[in-house]
């Protein structure tokens, strides 16, 4: 049986590191695109030629050419701009929605079987944009960004707690931006909710909000580290683990960008939400329970999601 065939569209920060870790954990071939000559097919050959002491099957492309892309099992777009200090995510809407339009047309002729996850900032107006320019279906189509927040989330909490990250579990919501939730009563220590933990005396709340806050400033923290860029370790683990989830149909329940339809009050939108993802793409959407303060702090994302989403509208009419 053919491996898989995975196109990472941007060869970028995240790109190269995508490409390293498909081939490091065999999940299938690279197909590296770019529009800067000489890039992808560099960071495709530096890596294949890391094959032989790291021991691993595939092979690794780079390319200009959407055709070389043909029939991917799986697309993750990083193509576009990053951020710098001083900016925030939104400020790439205007250069970033103009990047989407060209890869969902590229990726709608040559890989319209593909499970699709955008990575692209503002996230969750992106992926949306994406999957308007694409057609392709809403459940096959998705973003990148809960899976990182409640990484984050859970490394912090780890170094508070001092344990395992493994036994730190966390839930982060919303839209990727400075309005994400992190949901403190659906994050544990071996399931143990975060709310006991503080009445236990492992932390106060004082700090345990110190800690949210943290997390919603996770990606300006590194912007602020890096200044030249934005993270991108974290960011393609993430995308990998959604990936694979796809690949293996692991029915892996992860929270990422999906297209919400009659749930969480929404009618056909592109939030955070926890998701189940298997061989099908977005297999189920998971609808939990909110109190009034985690439904308040949600809707208030949603809106600011809302308002890039409107501003997509009024840069490019073909979406209005
Ligand atoms: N969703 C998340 O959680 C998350 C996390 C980190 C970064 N990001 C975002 O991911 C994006 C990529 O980040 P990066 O660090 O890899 O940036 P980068 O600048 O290193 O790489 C982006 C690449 O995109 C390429 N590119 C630009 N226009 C293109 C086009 N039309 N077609 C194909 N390729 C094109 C560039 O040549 C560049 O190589 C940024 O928008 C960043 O904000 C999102
Ligand atoms: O913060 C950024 O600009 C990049 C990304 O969204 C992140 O959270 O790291």
């Amino acid at each position: 049986m053919a491996r898989p065939k995975i196109a990472l569209i941007g060869a970028g920060q995240i790109g190269g590191t995508l490409a390293h870790l498909t081939a490091i954990k065999e999940l299938g071939d690279v197909v590296l695109f770019d529009i800067a000559e000489g890039i992808p097919e560099g960071k495709a050959l530096d890596i294949a030629e890391s094959g032989p002491a790291e021991g691993f099957d595939a092979s690794l492309k780079g390319t200009q050419d959407y055709a070389d892309i043909a029939g991917a099992d799986v697309c993750i777009v990083t193509a576009g701009v990053p951020r710098k200090p001083g900016m925030s995510r939104d400020d790439l809407l205007g250069i970033n929605l103009k990047v989407m339009k060209s890869v969902g047309e590229g990726i709608a002729k040559h890989a319209p079987d593909a499970f699709v996850i955008c990575i692209t900032n503002p996230l969750d107006a992106m992926v949306w944009a994406l999957r308007e320019f694409s057609g392709l279906p809403h459940e096959k189509v998705c973003g990148m960004a809960g899976v990182l927040d409640s990484a984050r989330f859970r490394h912090f909490l780890a170094e508070e707690f001092k344990v395992s990250m493994k036994d730190v579990t966390a839930f982060v919501l919303g839209g990727h931006g400075d309005t994400m939730v992190p949901l403190t009563r659906y994050s544990t220590v071996a399931g143990i909710p975060l709310p006991d933990l503080v009445e236990m005396g492992w932390t106060t709340q004082d700090k345990l909000d110190a800690i949210v806050q943290r997390t919603r400033d996770g990606g300006a923290e590194i912007v602020g580290l890096l200044k030249t860029g934005s993270a991108f370790y974290a960011p393609a683990t993430s995308a990998i683990e959604m990936a694979e989830a796809y690949l293996k149909d692991q029915k892996r329940l992860l929270p990422c960008a999906a297209y919400v339809d009659n749930a969480y009050g929404l009618d056909g939108f592109y939030v955070g939400v926890p998701t189940v993802i298997g061989a099908g793409g977005i297999e189920r959407v998971v609808e939990i329970k909110m109190n009034k303060d985690e439904q308040a702090m949600f809707n208030n994302s949603v809106d600011a999601v809302k308002g890039l989403v409107a501003a997509c509208k009024g840069i490019d009419e073909t979406l209005a």
